[in-house]
């Protein structure tokens, strides 16, 4: 399978990582970004073919994979509008609807249909990401196949029923590994404050969350459940959790994913009027 991405930033960089790690062949991907440097970064880095603009080489490919930032989408996608044929395309771009990225790929009055959105997260570089995906209805199974073929290969993958749950996935888990570094930031900050040098206090930290998400993952027992078993009544998790619960901790944060989803809805109804 012959894969471009436009776009080699951040999310690309930990897909691309992910999949050469899984095995994809680095001679059959390829980058096209307008930065020298992320241009030489790729290819020193996983020996892959990088360069500035579509050439018939770039373009010669089985999927396009749509990794610019969601305001780049529309000029980015100028230079090869109404030059498809064929390609599966995915975007990883938050927000942007497939039926705008269509009219942007496709010549004018014949948008284009061979799209799939999804929604990964940078876990994805060292094979444990989790990717939302939808397709437009027009994709036929091998194009459904072959999307989840590179997705599956970085982490796992859940299909949306709908274009609308694309938003709640980026909103979870596009968006959550922020918010899970965000809780280690101020567990390791908690640490140093109780008296513990960085090293150890971060050391403490991670592995507590690896810890319990691993546990979680192989149990039966809901989070719910294993929160009760490390709360001893008239203990000390209790005495945390308490403070938590004054705090409003679980509400925030669900207030902070609802945010989340309504900017992606708020980017793909701003960017899509054009
Ligand atoms: N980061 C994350 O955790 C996740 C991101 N996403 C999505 O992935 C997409 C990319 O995000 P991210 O990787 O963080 O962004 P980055 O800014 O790291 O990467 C985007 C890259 O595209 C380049 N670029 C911009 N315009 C063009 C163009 N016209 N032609 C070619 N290359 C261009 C940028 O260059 P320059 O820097 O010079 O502008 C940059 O190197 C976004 O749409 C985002 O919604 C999805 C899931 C998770
Ligand atoms: O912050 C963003 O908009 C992107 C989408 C999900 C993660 N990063």
């Amino acid at each position: 399978m012959k894969i471009t991405f436009l776009g080699g930033g951040n999310m690309a960089t930990a897909l691309i990582g992910g999949m050469i790690e899984r095995g994809f062949d680095a001679a059959g991907i390829q980058v096209v970004d307008l930065g020298a440097e992320t241009r030489a970064r790729q290819a020193e880095r996983f020996g892959l073919r990088a360069v500035d603009s579509f050439d018939a080489t770039a373009l010669d490919c089985d999927v396009l994979m749509l990794a610019v930032k969601p305001q780049q989408m529309k000029a980015a996608l100028a230079p090869i509008a109404g030059k498809l044929n064929g390609q599966l395309v995915i975007s990883v771009a938050a927000g942007l609807r497939l039926a705008d990225l269509g009219r942007w790929l496709g010549a004018p009055g014949q948008p284009y249909s061979r799209l799939v959105r999804c929604m990964p997260n940078t876990p994805a570089l060292i094979g444990a990401g989790v990717t939302g995906l939808y397709a437009d209805p027009s994709v036929d199974a091998d194009g459904r196949e072959a999307a989840e073929r590179i997705l599956a290969a970085v982490g796992s993958v859940v299909w949306a029923d709908s274009e609308d749950q694309m938003d709640a996935v980026t909103a979870i888990s596009g968006s959550g590994p922020a918010y899970v570094f965000h809780f280690i930031e101020a567990l390791e900050d908690a640490g140093r404050a109780l008296g513990f040098d960085e090293a150890d206090a971060r050391r403490l930290a991670i592995d507590t969350v690896l810890g319990a998400a691993r546990l979680a993952a192989g149990s039966e027992d809901s989070p719910a459940v294993l929160r009760e078993k490390v709360t001893s009544k008239g203990g000390t998790t209790a005495a945390a959790l308490n403070s938590l619960a004054e705090s409003g901790w679980h509400g925030a944060l669900v207030k902070a994913v609802g945010a989340a989803r309504a900017r992606g809805q708020e980017l793909g109804a701003e960017l899509g009027k054009d």
